[in-house]
């Protein structure tokens, strides 16, 4: 790209007449990831000890009412905003949600939460409703190249007061580049949106003309980039120290598609609705794998709790239990409940632990949808002891420990840019505690299944490497190598589970897991 090729922005309305190619204002945006890409996901770096809480945002300041009549107030203005900008632009209400949501995400939410939270995106209907969802979650599964794109017709950063600014590229490149939007309607509202705040204004001509670029020649910029750019750099490396480049561009790919719609069917429930659906597939038993497009309320047999959504991979640690009927099973950081689930429709009688209250309300409810039974803990497992009125030591264990997240990456596409090294490291060290306690709880000859949704060794391999090390007379219980058929590939040789997005990728690939069954000396 020559210079020539760059739109040139003019001065902003609002600007004290200082040059903008100058470092001080732009600093604090330009900061930059180990392969040079923009990194402002958590915005401007702070100056000094965090603040704090944030204070209630004026419009959230209203002493007299209650929680509730605040909530519907909040509402209401969400309703109202949807209006005013539908009036203005059809189609803008969507795209100013889907800012909104990265915006909340600059904060430091997950995708998740952020679209829990964001009242202009949870105002959306139907197709809106889409259209706003899937902008967002294409922008973090292809950010490496839609920031690269819009990389190259940056000169110089933009000050971090219009961080915003950076937002609306990013909502307009996606569609122009991944969407199909026409170009007309996806920059027209990108330059709108930019018009609308004072911040920003002052950059709507250059929004305009770098939306115009991007129209005329993002597909070819995004053509010419390679696999990898979609991947965080330190994950790269891990992932192709682990499994080699062959592997990790079979992962690159299956990261860049949408899951399917994976369904743990209850093992008596009459569930064959869902087995006979168009397109539908089995891979194991008590497994129904269809379409994400499908509405999941919509589905047969979800009022009568006959199932629940549940990625394959995830079904794995629990068939690596064995039988678990009669048996005093825990199930440790258990919130929301999918592998709970399958551990009491299997007939064990199960304690489900988790630290956070509100994951555990997820867990209630799936068990009251599904008229299944647990007793639930709410406590954090590194101070809980089991007493011996209740029990006592475990037969069995299962522990899910909280991890990196990075075999959900088709799932959750912005996990992967949330974490990093440091990240790994505190994580492994948590992980090793827990195992430590966990061990604890369970009965001389119990088994201890150990697993984490990460693609990473350090937190699977290595930490059953080091757990086995660390105590005497521990040993992994090896599943059968034909005990998962169509699925012997994640059968590891030593009889533990390693599951990668790439594999089962004529269907719809998996999510990246690890397992292992640890049985305690007697
Ligand atoms: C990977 S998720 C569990 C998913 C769950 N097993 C399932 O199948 O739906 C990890 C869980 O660990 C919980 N957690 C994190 N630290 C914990 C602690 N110290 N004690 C108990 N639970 C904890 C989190 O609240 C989170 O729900």
């Amino acid at each position: 790209m020559t210079d020539n090729d760059k739109p040139r922005r003019g001065k902003p309305s609002h600007s004290s007449g200082r040059s903008f190619s100058g470092k001080p204002e732009g600093r604090s945006f330009d900061r930059r990831d180990r392969d040079g890409r923009p990194d402002d996901r958590k915005g401007p770096p702070r100056k000094g000890p965090p603040k704090g809480p944030r204070p209630p945002r004026r419009e959230e300041r209203r002493p007299e009412e209650t929680a509730e009549e605040g909530a519907r107030r909040l509402a209401r203005a969400a309703e109202e905003k949807y209006e005013f900008l539908e009036s203005k632009m059809p189609g803008l209400a969507a795209r100013r949600a889907a800012l909104d949501i990265l915006g909340i995400m600059r904060r430091g939410r997950s995708l998740d939460e952020a679209l829990a939270q964001g009242r202009s995106f949870n105002v959306l209907q139907g197709p809106d409703r889409a259209f706003a969802r899937n902008m967002i979650s294409t922008y973090w599964r292809r950010r490496g190249s839609l920031d690269a794109i819009i990389g190259a017709y940056l000169d110089w950063p933009l000050p971090g007061k219009s961080v915003e600014v950076m937002d609306i590229l990013r909502i307009a490149a996606t569609q122009l580049v991944l969407l199909d939007t026409p170009a007309h309607a996806a920059v027209a509202t990108a330059t709108e949106l930019a018009n609308q705040k004072q911040e920003t204004r002052g950059y709507a001509k250059l929004v305009n003309a770098i939306c115009r670029r991007i129209a005329e020649k993002g597909k070819d910029q995004l053509n010419a980039l390679p696999l990898r750019t979609d991947t965080p750099g330190w994950l790269w490396r891990a992932l192709e120290r682990a499994y080699g480049p062959a592997q990790v561009t079979a992962i690159a790919e299956a990261h860049r598609t949408e899951a399917p719609l994976d369904i743990s069917l209850k093992p008596d429930a009459e569930a064959t609705a869902l087995t006979v659906l168009d397109g539908s597939i089995s891979h194991l038993p008590n497994h129904v794998r269809l379409s994400a497009a499908h509405d999941v309320t919509a589905l047969p047999g979800f009022e009568a709790g006959d199932w629940w959504v549940q990625d394959i991979a995830a079904s794995l640690p629990v068939r690596l239990m064995g039988d678990v009927t009669g048996k005093r099973v825990l199930d440790l950081c258990a919130a929301p409940g999918g592998k709970t689930l399958q551990l009491a429709a299997a007939g064990a009688s199960v304690t489900a632990l988790d630290i956070s209250g509100n994951r555990l309300k997820r867990l209630m409810e799936n068990l009251e949808r599904t008229d299944l039974a647990a007793e639930t803990v709410k406590a954090d497992m590194l101070a809980w002891e089991p007493t011996e009125e209740s029990g006592g030591a475990f037969d069995a264990i299962l522990l899910d420990a909280p991890c990196t997240a990075t075999g959900t990456v088709r799932r959750n596409p912005d996990v992967a840019w949330a974490k990093s090294e440091q990240d790994v490291k505190d994580l492994t060290n948590l992980q090793t505690f827990m195992i430590d306690r966990a061990l604890g709880f369970l009965k001389p000859g119990g088994l201890l299944v150990y697993c984490v949704c990460s693609l990473l060794r350090a937190e699977g391999e290595d930490q059953v490497k080091a757990a086995l090390a660390r105590h005497d007379g521990l040993s992994v219980e090896p599943l059968a190598a034909d005990a998962l058929p169509g699925l012997e590939k994640a059968i590891a040789k030593d009889g533990t589970i390693r599951t990668l997005p790439s594999m089962l990728a004529t269907t719809g690939g998996m999510d990246g897991f690890y397992a292992a069954a640890l049985r305690k000396p007697e």
